[in-house]
């Protein structure tokens, strides 16, 4: 190749690389802005009429209408402990560490947190309310902010 022909190559090149990177930043504000207001009205559900239930251990009725549809999503009810449990897997760490600090943000306002292991690409959790000694409103709606969270990811 001639030496216009390589310059001509490498300024393509890095016109393409730009633009990658400017749609990569606007997909990364879109998810941003969904995720952030996804986290908003989660928060804003926990008003203080709902705050007592939150904080106290499901009932059986509570157990059969709302941890089905988790159940459906492949969370798991732990052996010998009141928790869930549910493997997360991603494309790779970038998407899986995304999720762990979206997650984080929304814990850490409810001062209600996952126990949780990470490799690479996969986010193994378990929720159960410590305080309680057992599974709470807490953990369904901090584990429903995951599924929301891994969705929009994911797509
Ligand atoms: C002092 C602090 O408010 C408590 O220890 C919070 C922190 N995060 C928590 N997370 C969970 N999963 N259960 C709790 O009971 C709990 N308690």
């Amino acid at each position: 190749m001639s030496f216009c022909a390589t310059r001509v190559a490498a300024v393509r090149s890095t016109a393409i690389r730009t633009r990658l990177l400017e749609k990569e930043k606007t997909n990364f504000h879109i998810l941003d802005h969904k995720i952030r207001s996804l986290a908003l009205s989660s928060l804003q559900a926990s008003s203080s009429k709902t705050r007592g239930k939150m904080h106290s251990k499901l009932t059986s009725e509570e157990r059969d209408t709302h941890l089905a549809s988790l159940v459906n999503q492949e969370w798991r009810i732990v052996e010998n402990r009141d928790a869930i449990y549910k493997e997360f897997l991603f494309k790779d760490f970038n998407q899986a560490f995304g999720f762990m600090s979206r997650v984080a943000l929304l814990s850490e306002k409810m001062d209600h947190h996952p126990e949780w292991f990470n490799v690479y690409n996969k986010v193994q959790v378990t929720l159960s309310s410590h305080d309680v000694g057992g599974l709470s409103g807490r953990d369904l709606k901090l584990a429903n902010f995951m599924e929301e969270v891994a969705r929009a990811i994911r797509q």
